[in-house]
């Protein structure tokens, strides 16, 4: 019996794939697997006991990956499961930002009982007209899953679509519609653009990158969207940009008491992936996270330890082993087994960075004995009995 606690709340047709196997605990310090959308992890302590914990979403860093990693602890997200989602407010976010639609429908509220309103809305109609996106130019820093989502749609509504990306994965470069542009550097994006969305991981090298340098790099009257992280925006400088003109508009999904002191900002609280397919689709794929790692010891989408895929185990019994990415490891752990006489009938080893993840099936039951010998090895960080 697997246990499992959900820190914020996990779409309940994701949860429903955990088999009878599984029952949901309230106590994280009783928990095997976690589940969690937002919930900031940072300052908590986890035990022993806790292997797993699956982001239903691609952002993760509200969760300590290298904590975790030391503690053996794989973290998974579900790369791709809520773009969709993100996509369609990004375009809604555009087309609020080019035209005052949301001027005018508060007008329409304040005037809602005007018997005259026909005639009036006419003459006040002006105030809130705006510009078309057809024909602008369209800059999108970050061709992951939801960049490459809003590249296209742009594109496809007659924008002129430049991207950046200095990692840009091969299937995510020929999902791009052909005649969108990768530029190699952000200043060749900044200086083109009407539109710049950004859409990249919030780590130390994305933070505060919408800042005063790129501002200056930027036409003058252009528009911000953020649907990515707060932190990458430096809130004084967009300030600064905002009131002078120098951005037209900035668009977020994450507002702060700061941010809502400023002019010609258009947010929405955190709205990106909450829509009811793209809830249901990151649950889905936590959950499979969760049972494939539990069940068979499988990595799929990590972001702390090596992807590792063993398939089902087939032999006797199967032993997994969370270490530290240096030398002499596996001859410990071979040793190991074969002072108790156990023949390794299949090993699988991945590196990432520091970390390292091993996949032994045996020839004979696995025991916790043996498991506490592997265990005692240093530079181990966590041993798991699979079968
Ligand atoms: N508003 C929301 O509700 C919401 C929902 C989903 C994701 N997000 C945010 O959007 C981000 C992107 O999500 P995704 O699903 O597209 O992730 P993704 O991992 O598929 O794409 C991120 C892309 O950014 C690129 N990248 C990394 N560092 C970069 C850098 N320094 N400069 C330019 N590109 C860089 C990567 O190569 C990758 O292609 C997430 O990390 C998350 O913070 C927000
Ligand atoms: O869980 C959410 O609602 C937001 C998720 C989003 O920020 C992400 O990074 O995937």
């Amino acid at each position: 019996m697997f246990n499992y606690t959900c820190l914020n709340p996990i779409a309940q047709v994701g949860l429903d794939e955990l088999s009878d196997q599984y029952q949901k605990v309230e106590d994280i310090n009783d928990a095997d697997a976690v589940l969690v959308r937002s919930a900031a992890m940072h300052d908590m302590e986890f035990s022993d006991k806790l292997c797993a914990i699956a982001r239903a979403g691609a952002g993760v860093n509200n969760i300590p990956l290298d904590k975790c990693a030391d503690q053996g602890i794989v973290v998974f997200n579900t790369p791709g499961a809520n773009a969709n989602g993100v996509k369609e407010l990004v375009l809604c976010g555009m087309l609020l930002a080019a035209r005052d639609i949301a001027g005018g429908m508060e007008w329409v509220k304040e005037n809602a009982s005007d018997e005259n309103i026909g005639k009036a809305m006419e003459k006040a109609k002006k105030q809130f007209a705006g510009t078309e996106l057809k024909g602008k130019k369209f800059g999108v820093i970050g061709l992951g899953a939801i960049g490459v989502l809003v590249a296209n749609v742009a594109r496809h509504l007659g924008m002129d679509v430049y991207g950046v990306d200095p990692f840009l994965s091969v299937k995510n470069a020929l999902s791009l519609s052909r005649d969108i542009t990768v530029v190699k550097s952000y200043d060749e994006l900044y200086e083109i653009c009407d539109y710049i969305t950004v859409h990249v991981p919030y780590i130390p090298d994305t933070k505060g990158m919408l800042n005063k340098e790129a501002f200056a790099k930027m036409k003058d009257g252009v528009v911000i969207l953020n649907y990515a992280r707060d932190l990458l925006v430096n809130d004084e400088d967009m300030k600064a940009a905002l009131e002078s003109g120098k951005v037209a508009r900035y668009v977020t999904d994450f507002p702060n008491p700061a941010v809502m002191q400023m002019p010609h900002v258009i947010a929405t609280p955190h709205l990106g992936a909450s829509t009811a397919e793209s809830e249901d689709n990151c649950a889905v794929m936590a959950a499979h996270e969760i049972s494939e790692f539990m069940e068979n010891g499988n990595i799929i989408n990590s972001v702390n330890y090596p992807n590792c895929d063993a398939g089902v185990c087939n032999t006797k019994g199967r032993i997994t082993v969370a270490h530290r990415n240096i030398p002499k490891m596996l001859n410990r752990f071979t040793e190991v087994l074969s002072d108790e006489g156990i023949n390794i009938d299949h090993m699988t080893n991945k590196s990432r960075g520091d970390y390292s993840y091993c996949v032994f099936d045996i020839d004979a039951d696995s025991t916790q004995e043996i498991a506490d010998k592997l265990n005692a090895i240093d530079g181990v960080l966590k041993v798991r009995v699979i079968k």
